[in-house]
This record gives structure tokens, C-alpha cells and sequence, in this order.
């Protein structure tokens, strides 16, 4: 008798062991194969009509064996957990039907957990159950799953071996066909995943249409298309450096602190129910329990918003800060050391939005570890003190609860998943519509197009309101539904422990302990719930900010590279050649200029020539496609790009001007520069007198990109700026195309100070601003056309003599004077 019920209770934490491995694995693989199932379906096997119907072979056996077994519950005590795991085997089993795709792992595992929890209890059965009269129906059905099973596990094996060997051949043709074509087969696929999921989408929001290519060809807008969330989440771990406070002390110890508060949380979330259960139990014995009263209260304040919570809220202040520095800090530095390719090719609007949006991945730690975690530990500690308090059934129901919960959270956002993307692509939109026209605020009152913009902006506003209105409305549909389960599944545990208490094997206080308790326990599932979606939609929100922090500058340090160190001025293009991207032609070709120190070298040519961009190369805002640009003898490649660009001064074309008083503007150049130093660039740049008739002085504000200056001013302050920083190597680029004849002069003598032992690019399109250049290139289509001084090119008769008579006819006075000053 003794070894019956030994014997029933191995049996009974059998089969729960069972059921509840069944059901997490069953969870499991319906959370993995949420995102997988379309690339499974281009490369995984398709399920046979062998496999459908031995799984609903499966399926009916443990049917069968439940109604032999409800209908022998009188022979056999205990049928409770038995029951309890054919009923849950039979659902996952009949879950894989609905499988097309993807079948092989879910279906091993489930053959295995059958097997492993069906052995067992065969034998047992043999063995104990001899004497009753249900016993050779029972083994029969007990033993037939188990064959079928066994079966189809050597039939998964014979595919797993077959499907390895099938994509180590795929993989070695891809390898050999990628070799010889330009990767058509992977994107082939790739069409053919998009396309897959393009017509499994079920969202009413049209991303396609205007989402952007960009986003085509950006990594994560791909795991995006593809739902491949595994390889998705995986990406978002560059953040974690940025996240997790590995050096810093006093965030280490508040989060101590939130973990300390959280576990006493965690022993107050039963101390307070089970304080209440035996009150009640002495109130239902008449007893006045005022001192369990007392502790009740007091253990209540300590659990409550004036008590942890309140403790925990201050630790996680720090917390929250520390992730914010870390993640806009590092997101601004890296958008900074992006190179000008970038620059050129992205919304400054967007690209500000983008980080802004980033920082909504600070919550993540703080959701992930300080919500998430201890939400799990409060449904296991549930699971276990439901299952010792009142029994397996009691513990399942919750169990149950939980997973349909997340199942359904799971299913459920990726249904506003699109909603959330097309949301901040749309706030992304109105930050760049705002931007552009309050930036262009000059542009547009010429052009007097407010009314355009008022309506541009208008309808941007419209945009994100309609993706806000279509996000929120489904995040209020998904927490009704869910707000709507919670009493559902209180309904049920409840009968559970009704039932119990009604059969004595609960106390009235026990009940009473799992109406507190529920309290308590629904919200780690809702906080599960709810976090799961916010999680969600933060990953979302900082996509585009992955997106910046996975781009690669296209100009970067070598590993090795070394500072220039102090720079004679040697200057070389050897065979220089760039193109801007490989759809365009080259902007510069065959590009062969030596300048020795202190050298002027002129670069001239009809707009276009390619002037500019020979200048970005030397400045190494980008790099030469084939060639070299070398600084005394240096590769400038193979220095640092700071040391590089210490060593090199530029008055560029349009120059810009922060919006800061004059003297920050000049000192930008060399933070250190005094006063005097200042004043003494200006009065060399020809402009000290006029900044001394500002009613400021050098305190004068100049306005966004110096709105509130003449061209001719911003222009002479981009000299000064140049004489402040006094760099080796200057360029010149147009450095007077904005100012008068009269101050072009000043500028003129000040400028001969200016590159005075300097090697100086100049380039120009008046040329008499270089006739005496120590030699003059002339560009034409990014190579060099002719070059020589200006009285060797005259003589040439060529192109630069053409250009000077064109210039000496449009302009003649200034020209000749020049011309004659130079013979
Ligand atoms: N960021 C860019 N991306 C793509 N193409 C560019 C870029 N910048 C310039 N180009 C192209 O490269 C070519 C050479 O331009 P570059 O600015 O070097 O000419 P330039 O001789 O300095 O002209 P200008 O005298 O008018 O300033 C032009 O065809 C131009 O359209």
C-alpha cells in the first residue's frame, strides 16, 4: 500500500514536471518561430502529409488515452495530473498542424518530451497497475504514442542529416556562384523574403510607398522587412557598452540598491497575503487579532509607494541619467566623426531627431533588469507557492495564464508594430519639414512662400498625428483585450481554490489569501505585458539611431596612424583620383601637383572642374579612389585626420559663422588666442575698424551662419579666423569672391602677409587674384587641362589664355591694372 502511493506521487511530479516542460517548450518555439517563419520558408523543409498525419495519429492516441483514463477515474486515484498532461500534450501536439514551415525542431522536441515522460510511466503502469480493469486499454494507448513517436524522431534525425548536408552543398555552390556573379542569388532571396512577408503583412498602414529606400539598404531596415527578430535584437547590442554601468560606483550601488529593494519586495508580496490569510483565520475562529493587525499595517507601509517603491524611484534616478550620458554622448560623437559623405547625404533635422529618439533606449535597463527580471521571479515564486499551497492544478492555471498572456502580447504588438515604425518616421518628417523652413526662414520670405510652408508643415503635423492616432488606438485595443483576460483567469483560480477549500484540503483563510495574493500577483503579468510592448516600441524608436551608430565612416585612423607632427609644407598629388560615389564620373582624375613650402599654387577652371573636391581630398574629407596625396612625403592617409587638419587652414567659399559674438567666432580657430591676437587677424583681414564700429565691438552676436554680417564681412572674419590659427598649408578657396574692388585690394596686401612662408592652394575664378602664383593649374573635367605661371600659360595661347581675354573683356579696368602690375 505504502509503495502504491509512493509510487502514485513519482507518477503525479512526473507527469506535472512534464506538462510544465511541455508548455514552456511549446512557448518557447512559438516565440522563435514568431520571427523565423519567413526565412524557413525559403530554406527550411516543408511538411509532408507523413508527418500531418502521424502528428494527428499522436494527437488521437493521447485522446484516447484521456477519455480511458476520466473514464477509469474510479480505479485510478489521482487523475489529475495525468489528465492535466494528456490534455496539454494533445494541444501541442495539434498546435504543430497549424505549422507549414519550420516543423523540425518543435516536432523533436515534443517526440523527445513525450518519450522521456512516457517511458516512465509505462513501466510504472506495467508494473503497478496490473489489477485494474482499464489496465489493457491503458497500456495499449500508452504505448502506441510512444512507437509513433519513437518513429518520428529517427524520421527527424534521417531529415536533419539530409537537410545538413543539402545546405552545406547550397552553401559551398553560393560560395562558388558569388565568386564568379555579384551576389544575384542573396539578393534573389532576399527578393523573394520580402516579398514573402509583403504579402503575409496584415497591416493597414502603407509602408512601402513612401518608406524610404534608405532603409532598403540599411542593415536593420533588412532584419526589419525579413522579421528575423533574433538576428534583430542581436544587432541592438552595440548599446549595451552604453547601458550598463561597468566603471561607475555610484550607479553600481543604486542599482544594489533597486535590487535589494526589490527582492524585500518580493518576500512582501506573500508575507502581506499570507498576514491577511491568518487574520482571517483567526477572525473566522473569533480571535481580535490587533497585533497580526499591526504587522499587517506595518508591513503594508514598508511595501507601499511611501515605503521600497519610494526608495527604489530615487535609486533609479542615476540610473536613468547614466544611461541618457552615455547613449547621447556617444551617439553625438560618432555623428560627429562621421565623414563628410554622410554629412552630405543626411537630414541634419532627422539625424538630430534620430539621437532624440535614441535616448528612449535608456528605459531599456531599467525595464529589462529592474521590471522584467523580477517579474519572472514573482511568476515563479507564484507558480511554486501556488503548487505547495493548494495543488498542480492551481499552479498550471497560473501558468497557463501567464504564457496565453504573452502569446497573446507577443501576437498582438506585432500587429502595431508597423504603426509604431510609420510614427516616429513621421515625427522624423516633422522635425525636418520645421527645420528646413526655419533655416530657410530667408529663402522662403523672398520667395514669400509661408503659405507653402504653413501647409508643408501642416500636413507633416497631420502625418504624425494620423500615425499617432493609428498607433494609440491599437495599444488601447491590446490593453482592453488584455485588461479583459486578467478577471478571466482570476475566474478560474478561484474555482480552483473554491473547489479546494470546499473539499477541505483548503482553509476559508487560504481563499481569502488568494484574492490578496492575486493582487500582487497580476502585475508582473501585466508589468510583462506592458513591458514587452514599451520594449518593443523603444527598439523601434532607436532604429534609426543603430542605424547612425552601425554606420562606418568612410574616411577614418588607421590603426597605426601617426600625428604629422611639425609640417614643412611639401604638398604632392601623385596620380590623384576620386569619384564621388561609383554611379558618377570622377570628379577628379590623374591628378599630378607638387608644392614646395611656401609655394602659391593656383587652381582654376570653368565651375565644376573639380577645383573644390581636389581641396576635400587634401583635407581628407574624403579619400583618394586610387593615387596619392602625400604631406612631406607623408601618405596623409596614414596620419591621423587631427594632426592633419592642425596643420591646415582654410577660407572656404561660404564660409559659416556660429551664432556667437565675433571674438568666439575668430577664436574658434585657436581657443587660446588672446585678445590681442584677435584683433591683430582682424586688422590684417581688413575688418578691425569696421567690427569697431558695431555698437558691441567684438561682442557683436552675428547671427545664425552670420545673417546679421554682409558676405564681405563673414568673408574677411573667415581670414582672420586663418590668420589666427596660422596652419603650414593654407587653402583659399574664392577667399574674395565677396567683396568689393576697393576692399579686395586691403584684403589682397593682407593675404600676401597671410601666406607668407605657407604653402598656399588659391582657387579662383578671377584670375587676377593669381597672376603671381608660382604655378597655375587649369581643371577642366577633373584633370589637369594646362598648367604653368601666368606669362608661360599666356604664351601657351591655350585654355588660360582664352579664360583671361574672356575675363580682361567682361571686367577690363581692374584687369589690365593687374595685368600691367604683374609685367
Ligand atoms: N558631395 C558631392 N556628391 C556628389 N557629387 C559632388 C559633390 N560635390 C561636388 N560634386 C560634383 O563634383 C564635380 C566637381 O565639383 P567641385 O565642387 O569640385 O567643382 P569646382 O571646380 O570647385 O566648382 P566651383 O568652381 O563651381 O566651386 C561637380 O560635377 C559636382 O557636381
Amino acid at each position: 500500500m505504502m509503495l502504491m502511493a509512493t509510487t502514485e506521487q513519482v507518477l503525479q511530479h512526473l507527469q506535472f514536471a512534464a506538462s510544465v516542460t511541455t508548455l514552456l517548450f511549446t512557448f518557447s518555439s512559438f516565440l522563435v518561430n514568431h520571427g523565423y517563419s519567413t526565412i524557413e520558408k525559403t530554406f527550411g523543409p516543408r511538411i509532408s502529409a507523413v508527418i500531418v498525419g502521424s502528428i494527428g495519429c499522436i494527437v488521437a492516441y493521447y485522446v484516447t488515452q484521456a477519455i480511458i483514463v476520466f473514464q477509469g477515474r474510479h480505479e485510478l486515484v489521482q487523475i489529475q495530473d495525468r489528465l492535466m498532461l494528456l490534455v496539454i500534450l494533445s494541444l501541442a501536439w495539434s498546435s504543430l498542424l497549424t505549422r507549414t514551415h519550420s516543423w523540425l525542431p518543435e516536432l523533436t522536441g515534443l517526440c523527445v518530451i513525450s518519450l522521456v515522460s512516457g517511458i516512465p510511466v509505462l513501466v510504472l503502469d506495467t508494473i503497478y497497475r496490473t489489477r485494474y480493469a482499464t489496465y489493457q486499454a491503458l497500456l495499449v494507448a500508452e504505448s502506441l504514442p510512444l512507437v509513433h513517436g519513437g518513429a518520428v524522431l529517427v524520421y527527424c534525425l534521417i531529415v536533419y542529416l539530409r537537410l545538413r548536408r543539402t545546405r552545406a552543398k547550397l552553401a559551398e555552390e553560393t560560395r562558388s556562384s558569388l565568386s564568379n556573379s555579384d551576389s544575384s542569388i542573396a539578393s534573389e532571396r532576399y527578393r523573394d523574403h520580402c516579398s514573402n512577408l509583403d504579402s503575409e503583412s496584415d497591416s493597414d498602414t502603407d509602408i512601402s510607398d513612401d518608406e524610404d529606400e534608405e532603409d532598403l539598404d540599411t542593415r536593420i531596415g533588412e532584419l526589419r522587412k525579413s522579421g528575423h527578430w533574433i538576428d534583430y535584437l542581436s544587432d541592438f547590442k552595440v548599446f549595451l557598452p552604453f547601458l550598463i554601468p561597468r566603471k561607475n560606483i555610484k550607479v553600481q550601488l543604486c542599482f544594489l540598491v533597486c535590487v535589494l529593494c526589490l527582492i524585500t519586495d518580493r518576500v512582501l508580496n506573500v508575507l502581506v497575503p499570507t498576514q491577511l490569510g491568518s487574520i482571517a483565520n483567526k477572525l473566522f475562529t473569533q480571535e481580535l487579532a490587533l497585533s497580526d493587525l499591526g504587522i499587517y499595517f506595518a508591513l503594508n507601509i514598508l511595501h507601499g509607494q511611501s515605503g521600497l517603491e519610494m526608495l527604489m524611484s530615487l535609486a533609479k534616478i542615476p540610473i536613468q541619467q547614466f544611461s541618457y550620458r552615455q547613449l547621447t554622448n556617444a551617439a553625438f560623437s560618432h555623428v560627429m566623426d562621421l565623414t563628410m559623405e554622410f554629412h552630405s547625404e543626411r537630414d541634419s533635422a532627422e539625424v538630430m531627431k534620430s539621437i532624440e529618439q535614441g535616448a528612449a533606449l535608456t528605459n531599456v535597463l531599467e525595464t529589462s533588469f529592474l521590471e522584467i527580471a523580477p517579474a519572472v521571479i514573482d511568476l515563479f515564486v507564484a507558480f511554486v507557492l501556488l503548487y505547495l499551497k493548494f495543488n498542480s492544478l492551481a499552479a498550471m492555471c497560473m501558468l497557463i495564464a501567464t504564457l496565453t498572456f504573452l502569446s497573446l502580447e507577443v501576437a498582438a504588438s506585432r500587429w502595431n508594430i508597423d504603426n509604431r515604425r510609420q510614427l516616429t518616421k513621421a515625427e522624423r518628417g516633422e522635425a525636418r519639414v520645421m527645420h528646413q523652413a526655419i533655416q530657410g526662414w530667408l529663402t522662403v520670405s523672398s520667395f514669400n512662400m509661408f503659405a507653402y510652408e504653413k501647409c508643408r508643415f501642416a500636413e507633416a503635423v497631420d502625418k504624425h498625428l494620423t500615425a499617432k492616432r493609428k498607433w494609440s488606438c491599437r495599444d488601447v485595443y491590446l490593453t482592453g483585450l488584455m485588461e479583459a483576460c486578467f478577471p478571466a483567469s482570476f475566474v478560474v483560480l478561484a474555482c480552483v481554490v473554491a473547489h479546494e477549500v470546499s473539499q477541505g484540503r483548503a482553509s476559508p483563510g487560504d481563499f481569502v489569501f488568494l484574492i490578496q495574493y492575486w493582487d500582487y500577483l497580476i502585475w508582473p503579468i501585466k508589468y510583462l505585458t506592458k513591458d514587452y510592448r514599451w520594449l518593443i516600441a523603444d527598439l523601434i524608436d532607436a532604429e534609426r539611431l543603430l542605424d547612425l551608430l552601425t554606420t562606418k565612416p568612410t574616411v577614418s585612423d588607421k590603426c597605426d596612424a601617426f600625428d604629422l607632427g611639425p609640417v614643412q609644407g611639401y604638398v604632392e598629388f601623385e596620380d590623384a583620383c576620386f569619384s564621388y560615389n561609383n554611379k558618377r564620373e570622377p570628379a577628379v582624375r590623374d591628378i599630378n601637383i607638387s608644392a614646395a613650402p611656401g609655394a602659391i599654387i593656383a587652381l582654376v577652371g570653368t565651375t565644376g572642374a573639380g577645383k573644390s573636391s581636389l581641396v576635400k581630398l587634401l583635407l581628407r574629407h574624403y579619400d583618394v579612389t586610387s593615387g596619392r596625396v602625400k604631406i612631406d612625403g607623408h601618405d596623409i592617409r596614414d596620419v591621423t585626420k587631427g594632426s592633419l587638419r592642425n596643420s591646415i587652414g582654410i577660407v572656404p567659399q561660404n564660409p559659416i559663422l556660429f551664432n556667437a559674438s565675433i571674438m568666439d567666432n575668430i577664436r574658434y580657430a585657436k581657443l587660446d588666442a588672446s585678445d590681442e591676437e584677435v584683433h591683430r587677424a582682424c586688422q590684417a583681414a581688413a575688418i578691425h575698424d569696421k567690427i569697431l564700429s558695431f555698437a558691441q565691438g567684438y561682442q557683436t552676436k552675428v547671427g545664425e551662419q552670420g545673417v546679421k554680417l554682409s558676405g564681405g564681412e563673414v568673408q574677411r572674419l573667415a581670414i582672420a579666423r586663418a590668420i589666427v590659427k596660422s596652419p603650414p598649408i593654407l587653402i583659399l578657396d574664392e577667399a574674395t569672391s565677396a567683396v568689393d574692388t576697393e576692399t579686395e585690394a586691403k584684403i589682397q596686401e593682407a593675404l600676401k602677409h597671410l601666406i607668407k612662408d605657407r604653402t598656399t592652394f588659391v582657387i579662383a575664378h578671377r584670375l587676377s587674384t593669381v597672376v603671381n602664383a608660382d604655378r597655375i593649374f587649369v581643371l577642366d573635367n577633373g584633370s589637369i587641362a594646362e598648367s604653368g605661371t601666368h606669362r608661360e600659360l599666356l604664351e601657351k595661347q591655350g585654355r588660360y589664355y582664352n579664360l583671361w581675354n574672356t575675363q580682361l573683356h567682361e571686367n577690363e579696368d581692374p584687369m589690365m591694372i593687374n595685368l600691367e602690375s604683374t609685367d
